[in-house]
């Protein structure tokens, strides 16, 4: 249809990937553009076929895949894992290079299923009222990186709203190897289970003495990220959200 917006997929044949061209051939108001693999030049993405792109490759990809994107004068939703600051900011200065009328967009999503964006919030929100928290992350056994981008994202929200509430740290009576503590972010422990049937799945321990609160989110299945990423998809083709953005939670009155 001529409104449409016209979205092409990088990383078409990724699980992720495959997911979004088969949402987005069902997705009212979208026309599917082109279909990316790891073997295509990226360069046949342009705004000539593409209002935004959307991004699920691996993490050592995403970022060159987003500069080059950027550079190309496309917008693009991106759902792949592996971002830090230093990339966030690379992203950034990439973007204000280019700024002008009708600006481009980058948004990125380390989890786009409402489950896990709400069991993020609750856990930032319930954080400060508890002695200790700490946050498991369960998936599949083929997911490359460790821990999840969501549960990193997770800790540094719970980090984050305890500093604000001046928390003391977390008790730890561990001495010696400390390994099988998990990854310690920004504070917080991140444990990482890869189990055979498991899809994506994310427990926050919160704890006080004689008490627990247990936030658990479970995406059974892939269907469970293609609403949060058909909605990132209108959001960033509206042209209200130029610049970089980060967290489905900026498009949901939470
Ligand atoms: N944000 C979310 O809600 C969400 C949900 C699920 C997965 N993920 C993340 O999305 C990413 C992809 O997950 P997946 O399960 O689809 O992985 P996958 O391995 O099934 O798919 C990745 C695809 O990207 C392709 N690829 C690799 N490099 C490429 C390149 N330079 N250009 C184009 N294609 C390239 C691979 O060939 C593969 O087909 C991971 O980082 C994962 O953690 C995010
Ligand atoms: O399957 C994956 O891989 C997932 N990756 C994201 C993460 O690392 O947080 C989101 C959940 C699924």
């Amino acid at each position: 249809m001529g409104n449409d917006i016209r979205v092409s997929v990088v990383g078409a044949q990724g699980r992720m990937g495959s997911s979004v061209v088969s949402a987005l051939a069902a997705a009212e108001g979208m026309t599917p553009a082109l279909a990316v693999t790891a073997d295509d030049d990226l360069g046949v993405v342009t705004p000539d076929n593409t209002d935004v792109a959307v991004e699920f490759t691996v993490p050592d990809a995403t970022l060159g895949n987003v500069l080059k994107l950027v550079e190309q004068g496309v917008s693009v939703v991106v759902g792949t894992t592996g971002w830090d600051d230093g990339k966030l900011s690379q992203v950034r200065k990439a973007l204000e290079k280019r700024s002008g009328p009708g600006s481009q967009s980058v948004f990125i999503a380390p989890n786009f299923a409402i489950s896990a964006v709400l069991a993020d919030v609750f856990a930032a929100k319930a954080a400060p009222y508890f002695t200790s928290a700490e946050v498991i992350e369960l998936h599949h056994p083929d997911k490359l990186d460790a821990p999840s981008g969501t549960a990193i994202h997770t800790a540094r929200a719970i980090a984050s709203s305890r500093g604000q509430a001046r928390c003391a740290s977390m008790p730890d009576g561990t001495q010696g190897n400390t390994a099988s503590r998990g990854q310690v972010v920004d504070g917080v422990h991140v444990h990482a289970v890869r189990l055979e049937g498991l899809n994506a799945h994310e427990e926050v321990l919160l704890g006080n003495a004689g008490e627990q609160l247990v936030i658990r989110a479970d995406s059974f299945d892939r269907s469970s990220f293609m609403p949060g990423v058909l909605l990132a998809v209108r959001k960033i083709a509206s042209g209200d959200y130029p610049g970089l953005t980060v967290g489905l939670d900026t498009f949901l009155d939470l």
